[in-house]
């Protein structure tokens, strides 16, 4: 409990319930001054009908709404039909996961309002058409796809945004090309209920395993008992035959951005403020999602996106296609680079890791943090994105970093805003279990940039998943 604890069950329902009336009034005051509404459940998703979330306040509301909803569910449904229904919730994880590979967000999209029969459905996909109707109906259950009539189901607006807007007959002319040009968020999904859904099983495994439970190694982990390999998860998803997990997994990247806030990377840092031609180093880049939207919000900036020679394969093909022309002009340059070598830029304004240093144990961090020192000048910023964490209860130890004060929280929400923040320690679960990685505090990633040299000068903290920022400088 936060704050004044009652131990009263009746008052803490009433409580929570409080919490989410005066969130919806707040989101109601907030979308009729601008004269709009709030996105249904029941209408598919559209970039434009999601306005109504980036009104003032709103986010704020439907994160407290979040919280206190699930805590109200948590005290209100019996503890262990609590605790069994978690446990349950892998069933989920893998439905979501076929309703994605059966491609049938994008069937219903080409069926229409009036949905598809199962029979239909299954034919997107070389499917059992009565699984298929059990798979969907839990989904349905959940609020994921709507069963209008016994097995006929039709989209709604969390289906709908697995839709990657492709033809059934051209994924299934090439099912392996499936993500290239989308939005990227049947690509996570993909990538969550593929990988990390069977890595996720061998996590207890992992962590009692006399032979690997107390080891820090990138290789030592629930990922390498689950695929039954010596490689880091890095390496294995450069095996040719995981070239098109590969692939997902760069525009995964790019879909977790979509999902969250697109426009993230741009909040809390002065990216206009830097000086014309200054040069930005996106080190482990990836395709370089985060590159162009600086790009394409900042034409006095260049950039070089580093990462892995495959990987930048793939970012040739993506950034030409959001910032036609900047690789041939050499505004945007991609660089083959391992970050445990010497960094090769020795004149960037800004080193940007994002989601970089969560996917390494402290060991490996602080040698990418040292190397980037190695190859800083004085005036160069370090720019971290990813989760910063918090405990779960009051802590002051962050007090003193500009930026790192919380927002206050209504009791009795916790104090990181519960189910609202969940993701992120989902994030360090999975971080954990496919590479020994961590998300971080800001004591600890302060702990980090020190032993490498750094400054921690100031912090970003970004409601959306793996977007806040650490600023630090040459020490
Ligand atoms: C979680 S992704 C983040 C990608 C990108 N920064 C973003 O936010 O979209 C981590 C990236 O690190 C890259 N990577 C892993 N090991 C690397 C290494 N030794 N040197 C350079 N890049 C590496 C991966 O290929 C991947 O693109």
């Amino acid at each position: 409990m936060n704050g004044s604890a009652t131990h009263s069950g009746l008052a803490e329902l009433k409580a929570l319930s409080s919490i989410i009336q005066d969130a919806v009034k707040s989101i109601e005051s907030s979308v009729i001054a601008q004269n709009a509404d709030f996105p249904s459940l029941h209408t598919p998703m559209t970039p434009e009908s999601e306005a109504a979330r980036k009104l003032p306040g709103v986010e704020q509301a439907t994160a407290q709404i979040v919280a206190a909803a699930y805590q109200l569910m948590q005290s209100a449904r019996a503890p262990a039909s609590t605790a069994v229904a978690v446990a349950l919730q892998y069933t989920l994880c893998a439905a979501l996961g076929v309703a994605t590979t059966a491609n049938v967000a994008e069937a219903l999209t080409e069926a229409g309002p009036k949905g598809a029969h199962v029979n239909d459905l299954a034919k997107a996909s070389n499917i059992d058409a009565a699984k298929l109707a059990r798979v969907l109906r839990l989904l349905a259950t959940n609020h994921i796809f709507t069963e209008i009539s016994p097995d006929v189901f039709t989209h709604n607006r969390i289906s709908s945004s697995l839709d990657t807007g492709k033809s059934v007959k051209d994924i299934l002319a090439s099912p392996k090309s499936k993500h290239d040009g989308t939005t990227g968020i049947a690509a996570v999904i993909g990538h969550v209920t593929d990988e990390a859904l069977k890595t996720g099983g061998y996590l207890e495994d992992a962590l009692f395993d006399p032979k690997i439970a107390k080891s820090y190694d990138p290789t030592e982990t629930a990922f390498n008992l689950a695929f039954n390999t010596k490689l880091s998860a890095w390496q294995w998803l450069e095996t040719p035959e995981n070239a098109h997990r590969l692939t997902r997994f760069g525009l995964a990247m790019r879909g977790a951005r979509q999902a969250t806030s697109p426009d993230a990377i741009l909040d809390g840092f002065g990216w206009k403020s830097l000086a014309q031609d200054a040069l930005v180093v996106d080190v482990g880049g990836g395709i370089g999602s985060q590159t162009v939207k600086i790009a394409q919000n900042n034409a006095h900036l260049r950039f070089v996106i580093q990462d892995r020679e495959p990987v930048t394969k793939d970012a040739a093909v993506f950034v030409s296609s959001e910032v036609p022309g900047a690789l041939e002009s050499g505004r945007i340059k991609l660089q083959p680079h391992d970050f445990f070598a010497a960094q090769p830029v020795k004149n960037a304004a800004v080193f940007l890791l994002r989601n970089i240093i969560h996917d390494w144990p402290d060991k490996e961090s602080v040698q990418i943090l040292r190397s980037l020192r190695d190859a800083a000048a004085p005036e160069t910023q370090l720019v971290v994105v990813d989760n910063l964490m918090s405990y779960a209860c009051e802590d002051k130890a962050e007090e003193g970093v500009p930026g790192a004060q919380l927002p206050a929280v209504p009791s009795p929400l916790l104090p990181n805003m519960g189910h609202a923040a969940s993701p992120a320690y989902s994030a360090d679960i999975q971080m954990l279990e496919f590479f020994n990685g961590q998300e971080r505090t800001i004591s600890q990633l302060r702990e980090l940039l020190v032993q490498a040299g750094w400054k921690l000068v100031g912090v970003h903290r970004s409601p959306a998943m793996g977007a806040s920022k650490a600023f630090a400088v040459p020490a």
